[in-house]
């Protein structure tokens, strides 16, 4: 089932255009890895699935419905949620907190300021972080302050963050950039194992993790989609070795 619709969009900064008619489909439970260049416009284009930017032409259908023009917060209830490069967590606040806080939003619930609050009047949402919590890892530390993790740790968190919204689409900008390696081992296992029919699309550098993440790849140079095709296809064309091997650094 076609759950996206990207048709010939295009996006111009100033008359620069940074995009320039990307088209295609994606199926719900696709797993597509988003590579390009520095500056191919990857960020930019997840900008515009979201809503934090309109194209300048071009239309976006999301379960075919048009959600061009629709603002950022009316596609995150349809289920479009998207990840930071940067943190954007609550840092004075508990992983448990901002976990709750999230959960409050998903539920439609008001904003509740939990640590003066019964957990009992709370259980169901208590529960559901708690499980959330456990399938992270982070059961244990669940009242430390965002503040006092590791950058690595912040990361995961923004990723669980994004995954408690229930989307039906999630979009991971470097989800690993910054980690160590075993934060980053970490990470990689965790998104093996979401849910079949989450839709997932993934801006990587690290061509081994994409590779083994995703099913399908779209390559983006110079604002055009170059490839949308297989890891295994991608892994051998002739252009993206010529990108990657030349001196254009491929991120
Ligand atoms: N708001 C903006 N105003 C003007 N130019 C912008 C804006 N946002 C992005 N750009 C430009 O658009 C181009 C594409 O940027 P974008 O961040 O989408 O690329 P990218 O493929 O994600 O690159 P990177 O891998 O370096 O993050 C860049 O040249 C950038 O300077």
């Amino acid at each position: 089932m076609t759950i996206l619709k990207v048709d010939a969009v295009n996006k111009s900064f100033g008359g620069l255009e940074i995009l320039k008619e990307v088209s295609f489909n994606v199926n719900q439970g696709e797993r597509i890895g988003v590579i390009g260049p520095n500056g191919a416009g990857k960020t930019t284009f997840f900008n515009l699935l979201t809503g934090d930017l309109s194209p300048s032409k071009g239309t976006i259908y999301f379960n075919g419905s048009n959600i061009t023009k629709e603002p950022n917060y009316r596609r995150a209830r349809r289920g479009i949620v998207r990840t930071f490069q940067k943190n954007n967590l609550l840092d004075e606040l508990s992983i448990l907190d901002n976990l709750l806080l999230v959960l409050q939003r998903k539920h439609g619930l008001k904003y509740t300021w939990f640590r003066i609050r019964k957990e009992k009047y709370y259980a169901k949402l208590y529960s559901e972080a708690e499980e959330l919590l456990d399938t992270w890892g982070l059961y244990k530390r669940r009242h430390v302050n965002v503040k006092n993790l590791s950058y690595g740790e912040q990361r995961q968190i923004e990723i669980m963050l994004g995954i408690a919204t229930d989307p039906s689409i999630l979009l991971l900008d470097e989800p690993t950039a910054g980690m160590s390696q075993s934060e980053t081992d970490y990470i990689v296992n965790l998104l093996t194992k979401l849910p079949e029919e989450l839709t997932l699309m993934i801006i990587e550098h690290d061509l081994d993790i994409i590779f083994g993440l995703a099913e399908r790849m779209i390559v983006l140079h110079d604002g055009h989609v170059l490839i949308d095709d297989s890891p295994e296809i991608v892994r051998d064309h002739p252009q993206v070795n010529e990108i990657y091997m030349g001196s254009e650094e491929i991120v």
